[in-house]
């Protein structure tokens, strides 16, 4: 399996540390979590060649090193959270304009846009022009653009904030059938976008990561430990920033929250949001 391997990557701005020490690898199909301000971004522009780190080293498998920029930039495919295209040209003639900027030849990409239009179930659309589509079917063109070239490693930045419901879970199911055979790295601060993506979830917090490994390695590490009960107000309020969600049911609510007396006979099934949760709020 391919791997990207980050090893003591630094990085700061106006001697505030931003990225610390970060070692660890990305496969599959990988979610980095994190509040806001934990450092995401700044990773993502390391990833994507647009800043260099102060210090340590980034290598696909082992060998081809972040340093080559120019063999990097061939290996990556990435959709910004925002990004603009030419309005008043249709989707396959926007396509066609981008790949050659990618140096892709006419003809080839002729033929790689069709089959991409496929993938990303746009052929129906491919004459509209961009200002004509909805806020998911740009998402696709992002996506489509972002595939040219048949990238290694495809990096998406926040991919469903502003979809509807629909347009979310189709997205989702696209970037889930996209991670079967290339490395793609979904950058989110909603975990839902993670859950129903990712085999890998990397967590970010204050710079430093604090979780990399399998969604159920993440649900383990709450194992026992939450719990829900129909509590009075009173009672749910007693237990301050141990919630993790309150339901109104009547006269009292079904809260659920962190228990930190580990039960193990508990039948509360564990989340990957409850995980998240309890490492990033750990010690506030
Ligand atoms: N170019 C820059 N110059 C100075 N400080 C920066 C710069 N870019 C980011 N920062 C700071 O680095 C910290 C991490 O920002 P970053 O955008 O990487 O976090 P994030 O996890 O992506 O947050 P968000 O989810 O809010 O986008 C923040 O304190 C931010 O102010």
């Amino acid at each position: 399996m391919e791997r990207i391997c980050l090893t003591e990557i630094n990085k700061s701005y106006q001697n505030k540390q931003i990225l610390k020490n970060l070692t660890f690898n990305i496969q599959g199909s990988f979610g980095l979590l994190g509040p806001n301000g934990a450092g995401k971004t700044t990773l993502m522009r390391i990833l994507t060649t647009l800043v260099p780190p102060d210090s340590g080293e980034i290598k696909m498998n082992d060998n081809t090193s972040w340093k080559d920029q120019n063999i990097v930039r061939s290996y990556i495919g990435y959709l910004p959270q925002h990004f603009s295209l030419y309005k008043n040209v249709t989707v396959v003639e926007c396509l066609l304009h981008l790949a050659v900027l990618k140096g892709i030849e006419k003809s080839k990409a002729k033929l790689e846009i069709d089959s991409l239009l496929e993938e990303v179930n746009l052929q129906e659309h491919k004459k509209k022009k961009i200002k004509q589509l909805s806020g998911g079917m740009l998402r696709r063109v992002g996506i489509a653009q972002a595939l040219l070239g048949n990238p290694r490693l495809l990096i998406v930045d926040e991919p469903t904030v502003g979809l509807d419901i629909e347009e979310r879970v189709r997205f989702r199911n696209l970037l889930r059938k996209l991670g079967r055979n290339r490395i793609i790295l979904i950058s989110t601060h909603i975990v839902e976008d993670v859950e129903m993506t990712c085999d890998y979830i990397g967590i970010l917090k204050e710079g430093e990561i604090i979780f990399t490994g399998k969604k159920e390695d993440l649900k383990a590490i709450v194992k026992g430990k939450i719990k829900e009960e129909l509590l009075t107000m009173d009672e749910a309020d007693a237990l301050q920033n141990q919630v993790i969600s309150l339901k109104q049911q009547e006269d009292k609510c079904l809260v659920r929250y962190f228990n930190e007396a580990q039960d193990e006979q508990s039948d509360v099934s564990p989340t990957i949001e409850d995980a998240y949760l309890y490492l990033t709020k750990k010690g506030e």
